[in-house]
C-alpha cells in the first residue's frame, strides 16, 4: 500500500527481536536503532535515586536499552471494538504463530492483561519485519486498513493508563488540557459516551411501545450522552492534529480549544434567571475530571525515542518544573469540589512528578484542600511502584543535591554557578503529603515504557489568598519559564488583576483574574472576534484597540465575515464561526419531514460553520452543553477550533420531492434511532452487504432489485434519496455478529452505500477476508445526469496528521513555524507521529477517495 522509499528518516527500530541490533536496512533511511544507548548523567542520576529496588536495577537498564514492543488499541464503541478484536484473535493470530522468522515461530500479539475487555494489545515482532516480511503481508494489510479507518489506534501501553484511572462516568464534564495528538482524548470520549447507543435505543423502544421513559441521569437526554470533553493544546498546529483525531470519533460531545493551559480561560455558561430582580450572576464551567498530561522531558519514552539517549540532560526537567506546577494549579482551580485531576508525565524525574504534586498541594492550602487518591488497587495486574517520598536533584552541571539547604549553602559560599535553575519547590520537603499514593510504571516490569500517574481530589474550594498568590506567580513568571517550550508565550502584568498575554500564535488576550479562580477573557484585541488565531505581527497596542472598538460597532455577522476574509487574504490561520440554526428554517423542517424524525430528537442543536449562519452545504450537530458554551463565549476570545459532528450534507437531489440533505456517516450513529421506519431498510444476509461494499453505484432500475435478496423489494419501494440501512446481529447462517448502520442513497438508476473507499475495503477485509478491488459501476454507465452532479458528489478527503486547508472550509490553516530555536527535549509522548504514519504507508495521497453519490 504505502510508499516505502527513503523519503524521510524513519523511526525504525529494526534489528531483530527487540535487541536493537545494527542490521543495515533495505532502504536508505537512517537506522535509529544504531544510536548509542547510554548517557552517563542520565544513568548516574537514576542509579543514585534508586527508583527501583536494588535487585531490579539490572533488569531496569536492560529493558531500557532494548526496543519497545509495538502496541495498539481497538477503538470505538465497545461492541464494534470487540468485533474487530475477534478478527485478530480468530483469523490473524493462528496465521502469525505459524510464521517462522529467523528460525523461530513468530510471537503472537498478546492482550494487555490489565486493560478492560482486553482491548489493548502488544507484540514483540519488530514493525519493520511485519511490514517487509511477506508472510506477514495479510496481517499488515489488516493493521493498516483498520488503523486507516480508526478502528485501531497505535498507542504506547503506558500512555493508556491515565484515562483508565479517571473514573469517568456518563454526563461528566472533562477537560484534557495538554491533549495533542489526542490518544488519551480518544480514550476519554469513549469512556464518556460508553453505552450511549444502547441507551438511546432503549428509550426509542419504550416510546414506540408506549412504555415509561427511562429514569436517571444517564437518560436525562433520552439516553444520549450529555457529557463534554474539552480537548486543548497550546500549539495551533498540534491542536489541528487533535481535530483530526477527534473528527474520527464522530462525537458531538467534544470541543477542541487552543489555549495556554497555565492561564486557561474560564468558560462562561448562560446565567440562570435571577429571582430577586438583581442582575444575574456570571456562571462558569467547572469540571468533574481534568487530565493534565503535561509537557515533560519524556525520558520514559526513551525506548521508542532513541534520540533521548543523546539529548537527555538535567536542565530539561528542571526547566519544565514551574510550567508543570502552573498547569496543575490551573487544573485544580477549574475543578469542581469533589472532582479529580489526573496529573501524568512520561518522565521518571521526580522534579517533574512528585515535586510538582507536593508544591501544588502546598499552594492550594494543604491536603485538607487537595488530597492524593491512592492508586495502588487500581488496574489489578498492572505492576507499578509507589510515588517517591524522598529524592535528589541533579543540577545543570550534573551535581546531585540532597536538599535545598545544601544548595543555599553552596550558593552563599561559591555563588550561583550552575545552580540558578534550582528552586526550593523541586526538593522533597518532609511535608506529610502521601506521595506514595501516586504510581510509577517502569520498563522492566512488563516490557513497556515508563510513566508517572497521580490522582488529586479537590476536597474544598481553594483558598482565595492562595489562588491569587499563585495566579500572580503565573503572571509574573510566565515569560521566563515558558521560554523553553516549543512556543514562545509572553505575559505581562497590566493591573493587579488584569493580565495581557500574547500566546504561541501571537494572539493577544486580556485576562481578568480577579474572580476567585476565574480567568476571564475580557477582550481579545486581535482575535477574529470568535476563534481566530492572530498573526504574529498583530501584537497588542493602542491603535489595535481603537480599531477593535470601532469594529465592535459593526454588526457582528459582517464584522466576523470581513475579518475572516482579511485573514484568508493574508494567508493567516482562522476558524470559521459556529452558528446555530433556528429549528424552524425550511431546510431543517424538510429534513424532519423527509426522515420522519421523532419529536424526541432535538432540532435546535444544528449548526453551520460560516459567518452568515447559512445552511448551504454541511450541517453539524452538537450536544446542548456544547451549544451553550459555543454561543455564550462567542466573541469573548475563547479560541474554539472544533466542535460538532457532520450530520447532514447537501446533495444534488434526483427529483424535487427528494430531500437534498443526506445523512452523513459521522452523524448517523446519533440520528438513526430517531429516524422513522419509512426511511429505514433492513439487511440480514452477509452476501448482500458484500455486493454493496464491492460495487459502488450498483445498477438499480427495472428488475435489478431482484439481485439484492431481502433488500431488493424494500429498496424498490423506497422513494429516492437517503435512507438508513440497518443490520442486526443474528444467529442465522450467513448472519452478522454485530449491529451496523449505513446511509444508503437511492438514485434514478443506482444505489450507493455511502462509505469512503478505505472504509469499504477495511470492512470487506474484516468481514469477508476479501481484498479484491472495488468496482465503480458508475463508470460503465452512460452518463445520464449532468457532469456537475458528478463533481459535486465527491466527499472531501480527510488529512491524517498534518493540518491542511479543509475542503469543507471549516478549518483553514496557514501553518507557522512555532518550533523552539534550540533543540529541545520536551517530549510529547507521541503515540502516532507523522514519521510513523509515513512508515506505515499512510500518506495522504494514498488514501482512498471519499464517499461518492450518484443522482443517476
Ligand atoms: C505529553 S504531550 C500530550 C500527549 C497527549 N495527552 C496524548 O495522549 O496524545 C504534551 C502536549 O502539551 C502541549 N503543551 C505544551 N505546553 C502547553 C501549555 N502551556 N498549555 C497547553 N498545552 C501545552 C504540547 O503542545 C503537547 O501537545
Amino acid at each position: 500500500m504505502g510508499k516505502r522509499g527513503g523519503k524521510k528518516g524513519g523511526r525504525g527500530r529494526g534489528g531483530g527481536r527487540g535487541g536493537g541490533g545494527n542490521r543495515p536496512r533495505p532502504d536508505n533511511r537512517t537506522d535509529k536503532s544504531a544510536l548509542p544507548r547510554s548517557n552517563e548523567r542520565f544513568e548516574r542520576y537514576y542509579n543514585e535515586l534508586g527508583i527501583t529496588p536494588e535487585g531490579e536495577r539490572d533488569a531496569f537498564w536492560k529493558a531500557m536499552k532494548t526496543d519497545l514492543p509495538n502496541s495498539f488499541r481497538f477503538t470505538g464503541s465497545k461492541s464494534h471494538a470487540l468485533a474487530v478484536q475477534e478478527t485478530l484473535r480468530t483469523r490473524y493470530i493462528p496465521e502469525i504463530t505459524s510464521i517462522k522468522f529467523e528460525g523461530q515461530y513468530a510471537d503472537a500479539p498478546q492482550p494487555v492483561e490489565w486493560y478492560p475487555d482486553k482491548l489493548a494489545w502488544f507484540m514483540t515482532t519488530p514493525k519493520n519485519v511485519i511490514r517487509r516480511f511477506a508472510p506477514f503481508a495479510s496481517f499488515q494489510k489488516f493493521l493498516v486498513a483498520e488503523t486507516d479507518v480508526g478502528n485501531i489506534t497505535r498507542q504506547e501501553v503506558v500512555s493508556m493508563i491515565p484515562p483508565l484511572v479517571m473514573d469517568i462516568k456518563p454526563g461528566m464534564t472533562v477537560l484534557d488540557l495538554c491533549a495533542a495528538p489526542g490518544s488519551k482524548s480518544a480514550q476519554l470520549i469513549e469512556l464518556l459516551n460508553a453505552g450511549e447507543e444502547d441507551r438511546a435505543r432503549r428509550v426509542a423502544h419504550n416510546l414506540a411501545n408506549g412504555l415509561d421513559s427511562r429514569e436517571g441521569q444517564e437518560y436525562a437526554d433520552d439516553g444520549r450522552s450529555t457529557g463534554l470533553l474539552i480537548a486543548n493544546d497550546i500549539d495551533y498546529k498540534r491542536a489541528h492534529m487533535l481535530v483530526h483525531q477527534m473528527k474520527r470519533l464522530s462525537s458531538p460531545n467534544i470541543i477542541v480549544t487552543n489555549h495556554d493551559a497555565t492561564i486557561y480561560p474560564s468558560i462562561k455558561l448562560p446565567s440562570l434567571p435571577s429571582t430577586d430582580g438583581r442582575p444575574a450572576h456570571n456562571r462558569y464551567l467547572k469540571f468533574d475530571r481534568i487530565l493534565a498530561d503535561v509537557p515533560c522531558s519524556g525520558d520514559g519514552t526513551l525506548r521508542k525515542n532513541l534520540e533521548i539517549w543523546r539529548l537527555w540532560n538535567p536542565s530539561n526537567g528542571l526547566g519544565l518544573h514551574q510550567t508543570q506546577i502552573r498547569i496543575l494549579m490551573r487544573s485544580l482551580q477549574m475543578l469542581k469540589v469533589g472532582g479529580r485531576v489526573v496529573y501524568s508525565t512520561c518522565s521518571m524525574n521526580p522534579v517533574e512528578d512528585e515535586a510538582v504534586l507536593a508544591e501544588a498541594i502546598r499552594q492550594c492550602g494543604g491536603t485538607d484542600v487537595v488530597q492524593l487518591v491512592d492508586t495502588k488497587d487500581m488496574l489489578p495486574g498492572l505492576i507499578r511502584f509507589p510515588g517517591l517520598k524522598k529524592w535528589k536533584i541533579m543540577d545543570k552541571a550534573g551535581r546531585i543535591w540532597d536538599d535545598w539547604t545544601s544548595v543555599e549553602k553552596q550558593r552563599a559560599e561559591r555563588g550561583d554557578d550552575g545552580l540558578h535553575r534550582l528552586q526550593e519547590s523541586m526538593f522533597a520537603s518532609g511535608d506529610d503529603i502521601p506521595l506514595e499514593r501516586a504510581m510509577r510504571v517502569y520498563p522492566h516490569s512488563q516490557n513497556t515504557g515508563a510513566f508517572f500517574i497521580s490522582i488529586l481530589e479537590k476536597k474544598s474550594e481553594l483558598r482565595t489568598k492562595n489562588q491569587l498568590q499563585s495566579q500572580a506567580k503565573i503572571v509574573g513568571e510566565s515569560t521566563a519559564s515558558t521560554s523553553h517550550l516549543t512556543t514562545d508565550n509572553q505575559t505581562k502584568e497590566n493591573s493587579p488583576t488584569k493580565v495581557e498575554t500574547v500566546d504561541s500564535n501571537g494572539v493577544a488576550n486580556v485576562l481578568d483574574t480577579k474572580l476567585g479562580g476565574e480567568v476571564e477573557m475580557v477582550r481579545t484585541p486581535t482575535d477574529v472576534s470568535v476563534n481566530g488565531a492572530a498573526g504574529a505581527e498583530d501584537v497588542p497596542g493602542k491603535r489595535k484597540r481603537e480599531d477593535e472598538d470601532q469594529k465592535s460597532a459593526q454588526p457582528d455577522q459582517k464584522r466576523v465575515k470581513s475579518e475572516v476574509n482579511q485573514r484568508k487574504a493574508k494567508g493567516q490561520p482562522f476558524e470559521e464561526p459556529f452558528k446555530y440554526l433556528d429549528a424552524n428554517i425550511p431546510e431543517l423542517q424538510s429534513v424532519k419531514k423527509f426522515y420522519d424524525l421523532s419529536p424526541q430528537f432535538p432540532m435546535d442543536r444544528f449548526m453551520v460553520r460560516n459567518a452568515e449562519g447559512a445552511a448551504s452545504k454541511n450541517i453539524y450537530y452538537t450536544t446542548a452543553l456544547a451549544k451553550d458554551i459555543l454561543q455564550e463565549n462567542e466573541g469573548k476570545g475563547m479560541k474554539f477550533v472544533h466542535s460538532g459532528v457532520k450530520m447532514l450534507v447537501k446533495q444534488d437531489a434526483p427529483s424535487p420531492e427528494t430531500c437534498p440533505w443526506r445523512i452523513q456517516t459521522d452523524g448517523l450513529r446519533i440520528l438513526e434511532t430517531w429516524v422513522g421506519q419509512s426511511r429505514k431498510v433492513k439487511l440480514k444476509k452477509k452476501e448482500t452487504l458484500r455486493k454493496l461494499l464491492v460495487e459502488m453505484f450498483p445498477n438499480f432500475h427495472e428488475d435489478d432489485w431482484k439481485s439484492l435478496d431481502e433488500l431488493g423489494p424494500q429498496m424498490r419501494d423506497m422513494p429516492m434519496g437517503c435512507c438508513v440501512l440497518l443490520i442486526e446481529p443474528s444467529e442465522e447462517e450467513g448472519g452478522f455478529s454485530e449491529r451496523m448502520v449505513f446511509p444508503l442513497w437511492k438514485s434514478i438508476h443506482s444505489l450507493n452505500l455511502m462509505m469512503p473507499k478505505e472504509d469499504r475495503k477495511a470492512m470487506l477485509l474484516r468481514l469477508f477476508n476479501d481484498d479484491s478491488p472495488l468496482l465503480n459501476m458508475n463508470q460503465n454507465r452512460r452518463p445520464q445526469g449532468n457532469s456537475k452532479i458528478e463533481a459535486n458528489e465527491k466527499e472531501p478527503e480527510e488529512v491524517v496528521t498534518e493540518p491542511k486547508v479543509d475542503q469543507d472550509s471549516d478549518i483553514n490553516i496557514t501553518t507557522r513555524n512555532t518550533s523552539s530555536p534550540e533543540p529541545m527535549l520536551t517530549n510529547d509522548n507521541e503515540d502516532i507521529t507523522k514519521e510513523e504514519e509515513e512508515e506505515e504507508g499512510l500518506e495522504e495521497e494514498e488514501r482512498g477517495e471519499g464517499v461518492q453519490l450518484s443522482t443517476q
